[in-house]
């Protein structure tokens, strides 16, 4: 049996530490720096390169060897070098094929490198099972890394700790025991994302969904599926309460009027370690609430007018861009519903508070976001843009967030500016005066109490929560409906 010298024993454990970090945290870069024996500016792509010669350099040394031939302490690390230096010699042509499956669509295309790949790996004594869950694992880390850090742009703090979060998401919080135990496991962990409208929920969620795990098939050098199917989104508030149950579970032919054949919902369509992203969750009523738990708990369902229990081998990912507290406390969102979901809520950062932590950021986006909208960089457009941003004073808060800068950069090109949205964000009649300053005490009172009267249909109860007298708040309440008949 053969064994690591203590120097690359503790070299490849430093290496393991490193490589399966999250790529995206603090820590990560520092440690690639310290194994690199690099300064502490330099950047991640030196510290990869230098620390992948050190590791060429050691594994050279070994030889030929199969990983079965070391003692069971070496093997661990061992692997763990193996796969790093794999992993980044391929991970060129992964990028190739990322791009390539993009433009293609849903077809699978075949993986040039997968042949290469699995030979490598055999000279290292892995099966062909064990050599084609690599290269899924490999193309799934290539993946999360390229959509996580290319759609989601921003260096603010916020920007920063979002990117590490979702990595957590997709790989849990251990990248080595993903890989060993639980890559065909996080189907029952869904995600919940919060946030203010235009903040990019839709973004998170798509990088999220396009980055689960996807089976390799060796005969044929293939994936089994394209990531650009593994995403199934569904806007909720789009659908009338009727089509939208048949929208997520399908409906069977005569199950209402107007259902004259069959048809799949998206839970049906979703592929195995699929995404669904139930988009817009906060408009969602109580009985498809329901349904949707029974989906996340006993993960089956049934189409509408049938008896049927189909399976459901997806994750779910919900959004919504209301105040969940609210929604709870009002009885709209169902706590156990919640309780389902929280194990994993991401909050995504206003714009506001990502341009307050770093001025940068709102650079960044906006020459991104010229270059998509326009086909490439504009630098006198840019400039136009930040003089019309520039005019709206310090402490605009775009209230329409990343949408609306999208919004705020088309009207530059169309009209030259843009004056920003100043509308309040409420049409509740109470907070309108208020925003009027036409309210006095004794008529705020009556506003109030009509208000909550609205929402609890109870004089007991608003005299409850307000701390006053029933025939106080009627009092109140009738008076409002006479000046406000
Ligand atoms: N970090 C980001 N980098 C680049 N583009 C972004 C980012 N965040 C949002 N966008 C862009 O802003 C627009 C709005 O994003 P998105 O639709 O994901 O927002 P949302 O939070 O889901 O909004 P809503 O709650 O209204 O559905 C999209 O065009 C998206 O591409």
């Amino acid at each position: 049996m053969k064994s690591l010298s203590a120097q690359d024993r503790e070299f490849f454990e430093l290496v393991e530490s490193a490589g399966f970090s999250n790529p995206f945290s603090a820590q990560r870069h520092n440690v690639d720096l310290a194994i690199a024996g690099l300064e502490a500016n330099a950047s991640r792509e030196k510290a990869i390169q230098s620390m992948l010669a050190q590791v060429n350099k050691r594994m050279h040394r070994l030889g030929d060897f199969k990983l079965r031939d070391f003692a069971p302490e070496d093997r661990q690390p061992l692997k763990m070098a193996v796969l790093f230096q794999l992993f980044h010699q391929f991970a060129d042509h992964f990028d190739t094929h990322i791009k390539a499956q993009a433009e293609a669509g849903h077809k699978p295309l075949k993986l040039a490198c997968g042949p290469e790949i699995i030979r490598a790996l055999d000279r290292y004594g892995y099966t062909e099972v064990n050599a084609g869950r690599v290269i899924s694992f490999f193309f799934q880390i290539r993946r999360a890394f390229t959509f996580l850090s290319r759609n989601l742009v921003g260096e603010s703090r916020v920007m920063r700790n979002l990117r590490e979060r979702a990595w957590g998401t997709v790989f849990t919080q251990d990248l080595a025991l993903y890989e060993r135990l639980l890559w065909n496991r996080l189907e029952d962990f869904s995600t919940f994302l919060i946030g203010e409208t235009g903040t990019g929920k839709g973004v998170v969620a798509k990088a999220l969904g396009q980055s689960g795990w996807i089976e390799y098939d060796v005969a044929n050098s293939r994936f089994e599926h394209s990531f650009t199917s593994a995403f199934v989104p569904v806007n909720l508030s789009q659908f009338a309460e009727t089509l939208l149950e048949s929208e997520l579970f399908g409906h069977v032919k005569g199950a209402f009027t107007g259902a004259e054949e069959s048809r799949e919902g998206v839970f049906k369509q979703c592929q195995t370690h699929g995404t669904i992203f139930l988009d817009e969750l906060g408009e969602v009523s109580i009985p498809i609430q329901i349904k949707l738990l029974r989906v996340l708990q006993e993960r089956v369902f049934s189409p509408v007018g049938s008896r049927e229990q189909l399976a459901f081998q997806g994750r779910v990912i919900a959004a919504t861009n209301q105040p969940v507290h609210e929604l709870r406390a009002d009885g709209r969102f169902r706590d156990d519903f919640y309780y389902r979901l929280c194990s994993d809520v991401i909050e995504i950062p206003p714009l506001r508070e990502r341009i307050a932590q770093d001025p940068d950021e709102l650079t960044n986006l906006v020459e991104h976001l010229v270059t998509r909208i326009v086909g490439g960089a504009e630098k006198v457009l840019s400039d136009q843009v930040f003089a019309a941003i520039d005019r709206l004073g310090p402490d605009y808060a775009w209230p329409g967030n990343v949408r609306e800068l999208e919004q705020c950069i088309r009207q530059v090109v169309v009209r030259g500016t843009y004056d920003g949205d100043r509308k309040p964000r409420t049409q509740n009649p109470l907070t309108l005066s208020l925003l009027e300053d036409e309210l006095d005490a004794n008529q705020l009172l009556s506003h109030y109490c009509h208000a909550m009267y609205q929402k609890y249909a109870s004089y007991e109860e608003v005299g409850r929560r307000l701390g006053l007298d029933r025939r106080t708040v009627k009092k109140y309440v009738v008076e409002f409906e006479e000046i406000n008949p």
